[in-house]
């Protein structure tokens, strides 16, 4: 495989016990780019998946090939129509067999993704007993030298649980044409039975050895043991942050500025006249929608902070929102930009992802700066967030999980409100423009390339 072979001794801490990795397999548990697995354990209906795919997002958005495995999904190919509850009973043997070879499954689908391109691979399962622990533990890190990190939550809140099963589990395929009474019931049942096998984390005993982190009560407390390396500490500083609480995000741009009206590159410009309406607009939007505890953020430019000026609601400003700098383009229109600059110009539309301009940001520096910005997002509530059109595209590049090579082809256009609600697994995105004229300051990828 892609890793240097290599005789690695390993000092075991626990019992100063040299173990020798296979020649082959080089455990350099201290390379940066050790591929980990991160297994998620818990009881059905504990947030295992939400936290699954909102971290695959994240670590998807900041660049790191992530790849979710979700053992249901194995189970609901493997067999077709979901009876009941019985399914679940360990004491049906048919069913148990089935069980185990999806995970077996899930297991080799899920190392070779780490052995070829992958970075990190999210295992989403029950994984509630010790027994199946060890068997992925050994799988993945004595056998293949991956790290592993165990994500337990554990959470004995009724109403969290309740919300849940109405949420999620009643969407489920397996209770496609259920009624709802009959689905809550099923599934309780199903929550006992893994209830009565039931083991959790042991970091007294025969598990302490393992990395993990326990979440207690969608994250009102936690117990970290262990992590090691620079992605387990990102998944621990991300699940910190966030949180279940209903609130909504706004998105805009600012109003037209007199340089959008000139198509200007980058750029420090004051309103145009049709920005200031829109800027009267926008109040009147937000007024109207009666958002409790507004919060807005605006960019340090005068465009986006002369947009919020009007809004009834604190405000702050980020550096890290304002628009893409275009080093020596800055101020330049698109056309004097091509004239003067053909070459390097035609650059930015061969790769507009990665182009940087000269002395300038690309969109991939951008996603760095806006790092912070998606954190602080996650643990906020209600708030509007007024910036620019490239910025603007990162940021609903994250919430709806875009792939990065059409993050610079995202249409945002001036004087429209995008109003996003988080839902259990995902985003709802409503655009909602203000009907104030402006013009375009789209550009689609030119068709010769
Ligand atoms: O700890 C839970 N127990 C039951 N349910 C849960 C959670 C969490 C959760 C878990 C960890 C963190 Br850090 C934040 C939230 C989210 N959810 C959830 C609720 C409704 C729908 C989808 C998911
Ligand atoms: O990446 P694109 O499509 O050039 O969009 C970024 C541009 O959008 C604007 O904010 C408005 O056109 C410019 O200031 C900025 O250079």
């Amino acid at each position: 495989n892609k890793r240097t072979p290599g005789v690695f001794r390993q000092l075991s801490q626990d019992n100063m016990r040299f173990t020798f990795c296979l020649p082959n397999l080089a455990c350099l548990d201290r390379l940066v780019q050790t591929p980990t697995v991160i297994m998620m354990v818990g009881l059905p209906a504990r947030g295992k998946t939400y936290m699954a795919r909102k971290l695959a997002r994240y670590l998807h958005w900041i660049g790191v090939k992530t790849k979710l495995f979700n053992v249901g999904d194995y189970r609901r190919d493997a067999v077709k129509g979901y009876t009941d509850k019985d399914f679940f009973d360990p004491d049906n043997t048919e069913a148990v067999a089935i069980r185990n070879l999806c995970a077996q499954h899930v297991l080799e689908d899920m190392c070779n993704y780490l052995q070829n391109e992958g970075e990190v691979a999210i295992f989403d399962a029950t994984n509630t007993t010790r027994e199946r622990r060890r068997t992925v533990y050994n799988h993945c890190v004595a056998k293949h030298c991956f790290r592993m990190l165990f994500v337990e939550s554990i959470c004995d809140s009724e109403a969290v649980i309740e919300t849940n099963i109405r949420e999620v589990k009643l969407k489920s395929p397996d209770y496609k044409g259920v009624l709802d009474t009959v689905a809550v019931k099923d599934f309780r049942s199903r929550i006992d039975l893994y209830a009565k096998q039931y083991e959790t984390i042991d970091d007294t005993n025969d598990e302490k050895h393992y990395s993990f982190i326990k979440i207690f009560n969608c994250g009102e407390r936690f117990l970290v043991h262990k992590t090691r390396g620079n992605i387990q500490s990102r998944v621990i500083y991300f699940l910190m942050n966030i949180h279940v609480l209903p609130r909504t995000i706004y998105l805009t741009r600012h109003g037209e500025s007199t340089g959008n009206v000139q198509q200007c590159i980058g750029g420090n410009a004051p309103l145009s006249e049709a920005g200031k309406v829109y800027a009267e607009a926008l109040a009147e939007y937000i007024d109207n929608e009666n958002i409790s505890d507004l919060i807005v953020w605006t960019s340090q430019r005068q465009q986006t902070i002369e947009t919020a000026a009007k809004i009834d609601a604190p405000k702050e400003q980020w550096k890290a929102l304002n628009g893409i700098h275009a080093g020596t383009f800055e101020g330049l229109t698109y056309q004097e930009a091509a004239e003067r600059y053909p070459e390097e110009f035609a650059a930015r539309d061969r790769s507009k992802y990665y182009y940087r301009y000269p002395g300038g940001e690309s969109y991939h520096d951008l996603i760095a700066r806006l790092e912070p910005v998606i954190m602080e997002l996650e643990r906020a509530e209600n708030l509007l967030v007024v910036c620019h059109q490239a910025v603007a595209r990162c940021i609903l590049a994250y919430f709806l999980d875009k792939d990065r090579e059409s993050v610079p082809y995202i249409e945002v256009p001036l004087h429209t409100v995008i109003k996003l609600t988080p839902t259990a697994y995902g985003c709802m995105m409503e655009s909602i423009p203000l009907s104030v004229e402006a013009v375009n300051t789209y550009r689609s990828k030119p068709k010769n390339f």
